[in-house]
């Protein structure tokens, strides 16, 4: 079985390289190599306490590496602030609390997209600031399935709703790469299909990396898999053939998805 990040004709557009973390002398993270390519959805899957948060930590520069490299379009983004990556497009999901509960849902698309548009300071002044963004939130908010929702309150949507609308608000940055955390944690049978099909839209013209526990899910939409155990890749490759390894089964899926 191999450990080898994904093999493509076209250079992945997130690499890391010898990827390494210690805490105080214990190593969470060793050696690990991955890609992530753009119109693919790679996912992250282990053991609990693989190591997985802690890779997309790194990747997203909310944890420093003790050693290795990370690049994003083949520049070293080893040392850059996390704020810096977001910007060069890598960019990761928050979770629901991100969205604002009392402001309506086409509200939080167009508060999100004023980041990009270097409005910040004028949102609060007046939402009427905003209106040129209308169209634009619009047009997210179609691509999600929530137009309908757009009059709103954050507050008022299910849960499996304001996590879509959450990813609406990360779609605004218009990422490069999107790394989900278990987009799928929490979710009812029915939110599981409609953020599956997000997810894989999605990736169609952007990268997506996600941490998730739901093996179905990453059977489904996952084109690459990387598993990690105790810090390291045991297992990389697509799902047909991780799933088949032995020492995956035994320390992972074994358990998990019989
Ligand atoms: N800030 C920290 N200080 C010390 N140890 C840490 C820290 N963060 C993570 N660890 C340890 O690193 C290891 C990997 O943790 P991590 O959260 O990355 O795993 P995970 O695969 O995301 O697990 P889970 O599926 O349970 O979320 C664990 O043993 C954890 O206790």
């Amino acid at each position: 079985m191999s450990t080898e990040p994904q093999p493509s004709p076209e250079p992945a557009i997130l690499s890391a390289r010898g990827l390494r973390r210690d805490f105080a002398g214990f190593v969470a993270v060793k050696d690990v190599d991955l890609d992530v390519h753009h119109g693919k959805i790679h996912a992250l899957i282990g053991p609990n306490g693989a190591g997985k948060t802690t890779v997309f930590n790194l990747l997203t520069k909310f944890l420093q590496p003790t050693a290795g490299t990370i690049t994003c379009a083949g520049i070293d983004i080893t040392r850059t602030a996390p704020a810096k990556v977001a910007r060069m497009g890598v960019v990761r999901s928050f979770q629901i609390s991100a969205t604002f509960p009392h402001l309506s849902v086409l509200d939080n698309v167009r508060v999100a997209l004023q980041r990009p548009n270097g409005l910040a300071t004028q949102f609060w002044r007046s939402l009427s600031t905003l209106d040129r963004l209308t169209p634009r939130a619009m047009e997210l908010l179609h691509a999600v399935g929530l137009d309908s929702a757009r009059h709103r309150l954050a507050s008022d949507l299910s849960y499996g709703r304001k996590r879509v609308l959450e990813i609406a608000t990360t779609l605004a940055l218009d990422p490069k790469v999107l790394l989900l955390d278990e987009p799928m944690a929490g979710m009812g049978h029915e939110d599981v299909g409609t953020i599956s099909r997000l997810v894989r839209s999605i990736a169609e013209n952007r990268a997506v990396l996600m941490v998730e526990h739901n093996l179905s899910v990453v059977a489904d939409i996952a084109d690459w898999v990387t598993v990690l155990q105790r810090g390291q890749v045991l297992a990389a490759g697509d799902y047909d053939t991780v799933s088949k390894d032995e020492r995956v089964r035994v320390a992972y899926m074994g358990t998990e998805h019989e």
